[in-house]
Order: C-alpha cells, then sequence, then structure tokens
C-alpha cells in the first residue's frame, strides 16, 4: 500500500559512518547531547544529507466525530468537536498559539464532524469529511472498509500537498469528542491488553467512568474479535476517520522520507496502525511527548520509543509536537553549526 524503504538501505556504510562521525567530532563529550543526538543523526539519515534542515514545518489537525460518544466516556458533548474546530479556525486553540510561537504551518482536516462547515471559506481550512461521524462501535463496525480506505487515501492527499509545497516535517494532530475510546480500543486489540490497560481518563472522567470504558473497550474486542485481527480491520471496527486520515497521512510523509512528529495518546495509536501495516514506519517518526494519558507510556514501550518531552500534557491537537519543535531545530543547530575538535582547537580524548 505504501512504499516505505528501511532509511539505511538508502544510504551507503560510508555515509552513515561520516554522519556519526561529524556529531562525535563536535566540541563535547560523545553522547554528551543525548537524545538531540539521536535526532539530528535519524534526520541525517532520512534527509541523505550531512547538513539537514527543516522546510515549511507543519501541524495537520485531523477532526472527526466518535458514535460511541453515545456510550458517555467524555466528560464533554460531542458539539465540543465542531466548537473546536471553529476554535482553531478562528485561532484561539492551544496549538493555534504554540504553531504561531514557532512558525509552524497549521491546516485543519474536516475528516467527518457532525457538523455542516459548508459556509466556511478559509485558506489553512480542508473540508472533504467522509462521512458525519462514525457508528457507535458498541453497536456496529465504527467504519465501512471503503469509508477506512477512504480516510487514508485522504490523509495521504494533505500530506503529498504539504509535500508540494516544500514541507520536510510534520506532525499530527487531531480533535474528536470520545476519540481516546477509540484509541485505547486500537492499543487493547493490537497490543492483545484489557481495556482496563488501555482506558484512562482522557478529557477528565470519573474513575467509575474509566471503568465503563474499559468495558465499551472489552465488549467491543469480543464482539468483532478483534485480538487476532489486522490493523486495518482494527481501524475499521474501533477507529475514527480522524485516526484514518492520521494513518495515511504518517505513512504518506513516511513514504516521501519526511520527519514524522507522533504527538499524544491518539496520535499514537495511529503510528501503532502504521507500525502493523508497513515494518520500517517507525524509524521515520520522532515521538514528542509522554501525555499524562495514563496507557501512553505502555504505548511508547510498545514502540520502543523515547518521547523528547514530559510535560504532564493531555490534550492532543498536535501541541505536544508544536511544544518540542524548538528542541528538534536545536538538534540540527548543533549538527549545522557547532566547531568540531579540529575547527577549534579542542583536543580530543583520543589524542
Ligand atoms: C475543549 C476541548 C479541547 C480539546 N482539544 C483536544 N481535546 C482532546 O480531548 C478529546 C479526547 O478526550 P475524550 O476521549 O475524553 O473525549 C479529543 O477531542 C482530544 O483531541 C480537547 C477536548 C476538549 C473538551
Ligand atoms: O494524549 C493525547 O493525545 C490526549 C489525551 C487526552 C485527551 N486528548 C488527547
Amino acid at each position: 500500500m505504501f512504499d516505505i524503504v528501511a532509511p539505511l538501505d538508502k544510504v551507503s556504510q560510508e555515509f552513515v559512518d561520516a554522519l556519526q562521525e561529524k556529531i562525535d567530532l563536535k566540541t563535547k563529550p560523545q553522547g554528551s547531547l543525548g537524545l538531540l543526538e539521536s535526532v539530528a543523526f535519524k534526520v541525517g539519515l532520512l534527509q541523505q544529507t550531512l547538513t539537514p534542515n527543516f522546510n515549511h514545518p507543519s501541524v495537520v489537525i485531523f477532526a472527526a466525530d466518535h458514535g460511541v460518544a453515545e456510550e458517555g466516556v467524555s466528560l464533554f458533548p460531542q458539539v465540543v468537536t465542531e466548537q473546536m474546530v471553529l476554535n482553531f479556525l478562528q485561532g484561539g486553540a492551544a496549538i493555534n498559539c504554540f504553531s504561531k510561537q514557532h512558525n509552524i504551518d497549521l491546516k485543519i482536516v474536516n475528516a467527518g464532524v457532525k457538523a455542516n462547515f459548508e459556509h466556511i471559506q478559509a485558506d489553512n481550512f480542508i473540508n472533504q469529511p467522509i462521512t458525519l461521524g462514525t457508528e457507535n462501535f458498541a453497536q456496529h463496525a465504527a467504519m465501512t472498509d471503503q469509508q477506512c480506505e477512504a480516510a487514508i487515501a485522504q490523509g495521504a492527499e494533505v500530506v503529498l500537498q504539504q509535500h508540494k509545497a516544500g514541507c520536510n516535517v510534520i506532525g499530527f494532530g487531531e480533535m474528536g469528542i470520545a476519540n481516546t475510546t477509540s484509541a485505547a480500543a486500537i492499543m487493547s486489540a493490537l497490543l492483545s491488553l484489557s481495556g482496563q490497560q488501555c482506558a484512562g481518563k482522557g478529557t477528565g472522567i470519573t474513575d467509575q467512568t474509566v471503568l465503563l470504558k474499559a468495558q465499551v473497550i472489552d465488549q467491543a474486542i469480543q464482539k468483532y474479535q478483534l485480538h487476532d485481527a489486522n490493523a486495518l480491520t482494527v481501524l475499521q471496527k474501533v477507529g475514527g476517520l480522524e485516526i484514518a486520515m492520521m494513518v495515511g497521512a504518517m505513512l504518506k510523509a513516511a513514504e516521501l522520507s519526511m520527519l514524522v512528529l507522533v504527538d499524544g495518546f491518539i496520535a499514537s495509536s495511529a503510528a501503532l496502525v502504521a507500525s502493523e501495516i508497513n515494518e520500517n514506519f517507525l524509524q521515520y517518526t520522532q515521538f514528542c511527548h509522554q501525555s499524562d494519558e495514563q496507557a501512553h507510556k505502555l504505548l511508547l514501550t510498545n514502540m520502543q520509543a523515547t518521547p523528547l518531552l514530559n510535560l504532564g500534557m493531555r490534550l492532543g491537537e498536535g501541541s505536544g509536537v508544536a511544544v518540542a519543535y524548538p528542541l528538534l531545530v536545536s538538534a540540527l543547530a548543533f549538527l549545522n553549526e557547532m566547531a568540531s575538535f579540529n575547527d577549534a582547537g579542542v583536543s580530543d580524548s583520543s589524542q
């Protein structure tokens, strides 16, 4: 479906050695810039250059509604999805502040909100809903096969357009009341974990509602026999239109050798699906933060992901991506601008 080659298979061993040497010969003890060194190595490898740069950094927010909200699994009413889309378009959400702060291009995609946005014209708004929200997966499959495939294709198309505009680093956010229930159900199915291990407080539900959420998940896994199902089936039965678009977007970005910045719990559930669809996908990712959503830590561990930040954030919208972005810029700054031992006349430990 997506042609994603392992980055190390695209370059020579000489290039890999030269990139590592460039990092190691900077005027610092080896490894002392920690995760920034891994980021610099990864971006150099993806861009196949010793002098990588970021162009047209972008965050795309996919928004959609979830039928499972009917089960009472969120603290907020479904209409908040529509209201937050309007807030994004007016520039008033957290992601607006942070993306503006760091000059990150922000696009908002209506993937399937239960609302009519036909009257809205804005350069940063892509109004292409697949359908007006998913079915309640406690009763019916969230999407049809066709809807799921269309959402994946649409997500890929959005990324293609950003790439054509010059973008080589992209993160994804989401908005969709009840989508932590979908994300947790995906995690439960693909990692064979119980509903309780995957369900968390989302927008701030009580412990009792978390138990209800876990029950809704366990019953759905049972109903659709998802413990042995493939990732696409899981996505279609219990996922969301915005999560499916994120899956397509993430896979397309990796196919185009862009760096994929992963936000919190919901974006990570999309990354999990993408990693099951393509074994090389995760090599194109940087996880930006560990969300306070309780299951995120376990989800990250399962993908062997080391996030850049742990700020106790639990918002979504791509907010973790935008907040972490300056650290990624720092990684390239040291690689491109720092002096080597030789340049600066500083004695290397090996001399
Ligand atoms: C005002 C508001 C702004 C948000 N921005 C992101 N989310 C986040 O919360 C939702 C998921 O939590 P749950 O599964 O508990 O509904 C998603 O829309 C997510 O992006 C928000 C939620 C609210 C209420
Ligand atoms: O980590 C996230 O993405 C998250 C957590 C809670 C609510 N919304 C999003």
